[in-house]
Parts: C-alpha cells; structure tokens; sequence
C-alpha cells in the first residue's frame, strides 16, 4: 500500500475547494477536504512544499503514524493552516483503508450506532418575519431542526443573511474583506423577539438553534442564555470567541441553555478545560479542520465522558468530501448530536459526487466503500481559483469587532 502519487486539486465551482488526492501503487486512491474558508491557498502551499514531498513511498496504511509524523514531526504544531493540512491526508488515508477493505468508513469507524443523521438547515431573513417564512418553507422540506437568524434594526449588513434578496448567503463574499458594522446593544435588544416569534408559530416541538458568531462578551453572553431560556434553544452558538476557555466558567453559571463551541478549534487541546469543567454541550470542529478522523475521534471520545455531544460544522465552504466523511462519521459515533446542513450548489455536487443522501430532514449514510465522495478532475479544472474574503466587523464608532 504504498503512496506513489499526491497532489492538490484546486476548484471553485460557485466557490473554493482545496482537495487533496493521494493515490497507492495498486492505484487505489482516496480524496481528503483541506479547505480553509478565505485562506485555500496557504494550505496548498503548506501541502505542496512540506507534506506531499514527504508522503511519496510511505505506507499508506500507517494511518495513526502518519498522523504523527506530520504533526510531531513538524515541530510547529496546531493552528488551522498546519491542521487543514493534516486533516485532508487524513481523510484521503482512511478513504483508502476502507476502499481496501471493501467497506464504507463507518463500518470501519465501529458500525453503525444509528439509522440516520439529524440535521439543522440554515433559516435567515432580512428581518423577522422574513426569517420565518424561511422556517417554515424549511418544516416543508422535512428538517426538525433550524438555526435562525434575521436581520436587526439599525445594523445595515448582518451575519447570515444574504447580500441581497433571492441570493445564497456565502460568508467569503467579495475579493477583499468587506467591512460589516456591529452593535451589541441592538442585537441583544432585538434577537429574544425572533425565538419568541419561532416558538409562536412553529411551537414548541422544533429544534431552534441560533449562531451568535464570536460577537459578545462572557457578562453579555450570560444575559442572553439567561433571556432565551424560555424559549428553550437547542443551542447557542459561538456566543464568545473562545480563545479564553475560562469565559465559559462565568456564562455556564449563569444559564442552562446549551452552548455550542468550537468549528474554529483544531485541537483536542482548545477542548481540554471546557470539557473537564462541564461549561459547554456541543462540539463543532469538522473532521477537515480537526485533524481528520484520527484526531476528532479523540475528542469526540473526550467529550463523551462529559455528556457532550457533536455538532458538527457543515457551511457550504466546506467541501462534500467533508461533508461525506461526517455524515460517516456521524452514523457511528456514539455521543453525536447533530450535523449542520448548508446544501452545496448543483455545480458543487457535481464536481464532487457522492453517495449520501439528504432525506426527510436526515442524512442518510452511503454503502460504497471509503467515505463515498469523488472527484471529477476534468470538471474541477473548469472552474479555476478566484479570490475571495470573509468579512471584518467595526462596531459604529469604526472600532473592528469579532466578525
Ligand atoms: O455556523 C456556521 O455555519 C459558521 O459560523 C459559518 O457560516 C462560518 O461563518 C463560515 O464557515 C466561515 O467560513
Ligand atoms: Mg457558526
């Protein structure tokens, strides 16, 4: 099973993806996803220049050990540049053991510990009532469970809500970052009336997530589980950057609605205090941020002896191959709790078809063997690289903000 081939394929079928092919003497080869959102090209760098030179002619079984290679062995560890990387051979490896093995992933992973995986829809409007027709045309489609988000008055852009009416939201939305302006004081005056608005309409039976996006502080943060408890979210999203894990001590005090942490974390390490101490509900890393399979399993396994359950990242900058792999992921591991569902476009799925199946507001696993996403090479190839940034964040005064 040794490596004799790797390289990056780089596509933007509506947006970017970063793919990385690693192919065995036997010809079996498999696909890794190393897209970092308004940062693709510093992970093609690091692959092309450090890592591919140094997988050609190792064996392509030794999974855990090239795992440790590539981050012990790089002396500077973590980050999600160094992370993206590792991930994507990662994937590509346990897609090849399992197509060697003739069994798709999960089987491998253990079997599977479910029929299906729920999922959350992305449901925004410009204000409230825009918000919750999206809702409902979301019910229609199966989903139980959706994140909302709407605009709020006075802030003139707002996270999650596309640029303009009809259109998708994509977060990288112009070449060069684009400048948002944030109020705290306005949000947090307004959002408490958009789950009271949900619950009104849809009842009390619908999963309501709700993503607040780094933007407050622990107190603020605090008052805000504290207000939304009656409308009892399934959970409150990345309601403080992280980077302080001690933050969460004052929130968790302070509120019983779930916090949901961590799609910008890529070590079991941004984990530890967290999950030791009981502060938060939900893990969001994705398996093509976190170290790919090997190492999420860790804190997945981590996180089961705290009652923590995953929840996986899927925003449409994310490529199917990751999507596939967690949907793989998903179907075996014991403690999951839900995936994120941002569908990709026509041209995307296209680009890279797939066996996984979205279904009565579930995915539902593929039985092919490996994680049952491809890639069409010659379709990829029309498509070509196009710059594109997220956002920064000023509060009003020009000051820049958490984004
Ligand atoms: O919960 C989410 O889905 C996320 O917050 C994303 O939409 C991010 O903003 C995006 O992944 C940045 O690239
Ligand atoms: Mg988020």
């Amino acid at each position: 099973m040794k490596i004799s081939d790797a390289y990056v394929i780089v596509t933007s079928p509506g947006r970017n993806f970063v793919t990385l092919k690693i192919v065995t003497e036997s010809g079996t080869y498999g696909i890794g996803d190393a897209t970092l959102n308004g940062r693709e090209m510093a992970v093609v760098a690091y692959l092309e220049e450090h890592v591919i030179p140094a997988l050609i002619g190792r064996d392509a079984s030794r999974i855990e050990d090239i795992w440790h290679y590539l981050y012990r062995g790089a002396y500077w560890r973590r980050g999600p540049v160094t992370m993206a990387a590792v991930s994507a051979v990662d994937l590509a490896l346990w897609d090849i053991k399992a197509k060697a093995a003739g069994m798709p992933l999960y089987q491998l992973l253990g079997g599977r510990s479910r029929e299906r995986v729920m999922t959350y829809a992305h449901c925004t409007g410009k204000d409230i009532e825009g918000c919750l027709a999206e809702v409902e045309k979301h019910v229609k489609l199966g989903y139980r469970a959706v994140r909302v988000q709407a605009g709020v008055p006075g802030i003139p852009t707002i996270y999650g809500v596309a640029k303009r009416e009809g259109e998708r939201y994509e977060p990288a939305d112009s070449e060069l970052p684009a400048e948002h302006v944030w109020s705290t004081a306005k949000y947090l005056n307004h959002v408490p009336k958009l789950f009271a608005a949900v619950r009104e309409r849809f009842g009390e039976e619908l999963h309501v997530l709700h993503d607040v996006h780094h933007r407050l502080t622990p107190i603020e943060a605090a008052r805000l589980g504290k207000a939304v408890e009656p409308y009892h979210l399934f959970w409150l999203e990345d309601c403080v950057p992280a980077e302080n894990q001690e933050s969460f001590r004052l929130i968790r005090q302070h509120t019983t609605t779930p916090l949901a942490v961590g799609e910008v974390f890529n070590s079991i390490h941004d984990y530890r205090e967290l999950l030791e101490n009981q502060w938060i509900d939900y893990i969001r890393t994705p398996l093509s941020h976190g170290g790919g399979i090997t190492h999420v399993r860790r804190i997945a396994d981590l996180a089961s002896l705290y009652h923590v359950r995953t929840g996986f990242h899927g925003p449409t900058d994310l490529s199917p191959v990751c999507l596939g792999a967690a949907v793989h992921f998903d179907t075996w591991v014991p403690n999951f709790g839900i995936q994120e569902h941002m569908p990709h476009t026509a041209e995307t799925d296209a680009v890279f078809p797939h066996d996984y199946r979205f279904e009565d507001g579930h995915f539902l696993v593929g039985e092919a063997p490996g994680h049952g996403v491809d890639i069409d090479e010659a379709l990829a190839k029309q498509y070509p690289y196009k710059r594109a940034s997220l956002p920064v964040n000023r509060l009003e005064d020009g000051t820049l903000w958490h984004w």
